[in-house]
């Protein structure tokens, strides 16, 4: 993790939580600054008034007073309720904007940085801080109004304290009314700062102690939160009888000691803390009631200084105590912001040429890759090219890179050695966002969302109907297109509209294939297309595979060999390698070839039949 100071940490977190809630740190210093000044106001009317009682009897000045006391916390009740009700309705706001804002993040990460599970552990470390211990960017939210609660109030009870320093003019001289005991009262005062801090940074050292102590239980609680309520994992639950293995797994990591120790730690502290404040407080009475007995102070002004003294003491208190908050919470906004600055090294260094128009060609010259953390190359010493208007068929068998080439051609990771090119200029020298859209893909594990299908074809909330009708038409989709009671505006799946129809797997890969014909790129790529496909859908795809990809360029990723017959063009992976390319014909004649292996042993099972 990057060392940043907490000054830099705080100024970019206070800023986040600005952007997000411009009105929230505005609101909060006038809420804070009312809610401290408020009682010291009543504090110091209430001690003039005694005053006045006690001394010159002025209905008038009592009349005023009493009238300030009331007109001012009627008026600052009314300010404080109105900022209240949008401090707290913003305090959500900011709560659901953080999170989008960390999400926007994460979606436009890199794809590398996005399959690398240090930064996923990151990501889940950060929301299990701010969910499970409010720590991190969110915490500052919560800490400023204490912050400025305690500044305010210290300034206003120090202002209240004046008049101790000018007492009346005659009264007794002793030890109890001399410079020296205030001078003691004062230090006694600053001897709670360092006790606190020591307190807080106790805290701070043991936290950190039980976090580094268990460092994956948040991302335990963050995969068994999400797998225990996914509908994805259902079956194998329920089927494989997870459910006790994953209590017991959820009960073993969440690392419920861990929080004992930390908890029991904070109550003794503030056990501690409260009783110091109680000798303390006891002091201050004994102090200015002595002080009062001596003739220094008038009754009145004993309430106040009493007041005020305690009050400075609790504030200085807060503040020490807000201040220890900041520092522990201080590794948690580096962790924030060591995730927000992950580098973004491949859209932003590169250059920014346009995607030519015509004549595409790709070339992998000498290509090898190997994914981070992996000793083992996933490709090695790939060269092939591909031309625009042409149809590759690439086969092998799993794990044989076929699917990392494809990665790689999408720009999806660099290459470890070796260079792509287009139409013989290195892949990164084009523009990121025109060469992402120069392809239009179909993984293996595709997403759809349960929105509507027109939205999950154009994937976007506006889009030209015809052409998304016209795409699913041509992926298959056709018939059920003409079913479905809402047409493009039916939701796929009930998560979000009780009119949802449920969809097969085969339905969802032909939506997703035409979701890649809507985007009308010219180069299509298809990684296992078929694979959930019943026979007839199949044949109608590579029937109609001319038609389907018109002038595009066509990769499609297949493992039955014989939809790869109608390609011209075949390429067989092997361990990373390209090890054949040629027509069906051509390399089925290499007998000891080992697309002429993979296709025999697929053809005994139809031919045994
Ligand atoms: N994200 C990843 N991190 C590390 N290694 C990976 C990752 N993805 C794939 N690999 C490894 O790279 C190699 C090639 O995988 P790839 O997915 O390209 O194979 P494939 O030919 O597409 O396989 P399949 O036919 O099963 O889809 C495999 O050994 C795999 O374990």
């Amino acid at each position: 993790m990057k060392k940043r100071s907490i000054w830099h940490n705080l100024r970019r977190g206070y800023g986040i939580v600005h952007r997000l809630t411009p009105a929230y740190i505005p609101l909060t210093i006038v809420s804070s600054f009312i809610k401290a000044v408020q009682p010291l106001t009543v504090l110091y009317l209430s001690a003039r008034i005694i005053n006045e009682l006690a001394g010159e009897r002025d209905a008038g000045r009592i009349a005023l007073y009493a009238a300030l006391a009331v007109g001012l916390a009627f008026a600052g009740s009314a300010i404080q309720a109105a900022a209240t009700r949008r401090i707290t309705t913003l305090n959500s706001t900011l709560w659901t904007r953080f999170y989008f804002f960390l999400g926007k993040r994460y979606m436009e990460l890199n794809y590398d940085q996005v399959e690398d599970t240090r930064n996923n552990e990151r990501l889940a470390d950060i929301e299990a801080k701010t969910n499970g211990n409010g720590l991190g960017i969110l915490r500052l939210h919560y800490s400023l109004p204490e912050l400025l609660q305690a500044l305010f109030e210290l300034a206003g009870s120090i202002l209240l304290c004046f008049g101790m320093f000018t007492a009346a003019s005659s009264f007794e001289h002793a030890f109890i009314t001399s410079p020296l005991a205030t001078g003691l009262l004062i230090l006694l005062i600053l001897f709670n700062l360092p006790f606190t801090y020591a307190l807080k940074k106790r805290e701070k050292r043991i936290q950190k102690k039980v976090f580094e102590e268990n460092p994956k239980s948040n991302t335990y609680v963050h995969f068994f939160n999400e797998y225990m309520q996914s509908k994805n994992a259902a079956k194998d639950i329920r089927l494989y009888k997870q459910a006790q293995a994953i209590e017991d797994h959820y009960n073993q990591s969440v690392g419920a000691e861990f929080w004992y120790r930390i908890f029991d730690l904070f109550g003794k502290n503030n056990a501690l803390a409260a009783a110091m404040n109680a000798v303390l407080g006891g002091c201050v009475y004994l102090f200015i009631g002595l002080r009062a007995l001596y003739g220094m102070y008038p009754l009145g002004s004993v309430v106040q200084y009493i007041g005020a003294v305690t009050g400075a003491v609790g504030a200085l208190a807060k503040l020490v105590s807000v201040l220890g908050n900041y520092m522990t919470n201080n590794p948690y906004l580096s962790l924030a912001f060591d995730y927000l600055d992950l580098p973004d090294h491949l859209q932003q260094s590169k250059g920014s040429r346009p995607i030519p128009q015509e004549g595409l060609e790709f070339e992998f010259r000498d290509v090898s890759f190997k994914y981070p953390g992996s000793d083992d190359y996933a490709i090695k010493r790939l060269s092939m090219t591909l031309t625009i208007g042409e149809r590759l068929a690439v086969v092998g068998l799993n794990g044989s890179g076929k699917t990392t080439m494809i990665k790689l051609l999408c720009r999806l990771y660099e290459p470890t050695e070796g260079v792509i090119t287009l139409n013989g200029v290195d892949i990164r020298d084009y523009d990121y966002a025109a060469y992402m859209g120069a392809f239009s893909v179909v993984f293996q594990d595709f997403k759809l969302y349960a929105f509507s299908l027109g939205h999950n074809v154009a994937a976007s909330e506006r889009y030209d109907a015809a052409a998304a009708e016209a795409s699913l038409i041509m992926a298959g989709l056709g018939d059920k297109l003409k079913k479905l009671p809402q047409g493009l505006h039916t939701y796929l799946h009930k998560d979000y509209s009780d009119e949802g129809v449920e969809i097969s797997g085969g339905e969802a890969q032909k939506i997703a294939l035409a979701r890649a014909l809507y985007k009308n790129a010219p180069f299509v790529i298809l990684d296992e297309p078929t694979a959930a496909l019943d026979p007839i859908a199949e044949f109608e795809i590579y029937s109609r595979f001319n038609e389907l990809i018109g002038g595009k360029s066509a990769i499609f990723v297949s493992h039955r060999l014989s939809s790869c017959r109608f390609c011209h063009d075949i390429a067989v992976f092997h361990e990373g390698r390209l090890i054949q390319r040629g027509s069906h014909d051509e390399l089925i004649a290499d007998r000891s070839g080992k697309y002429a292996e993979l296709w025999n042993a697929q053809a005994q099972y139809y031919v045994g039949a």
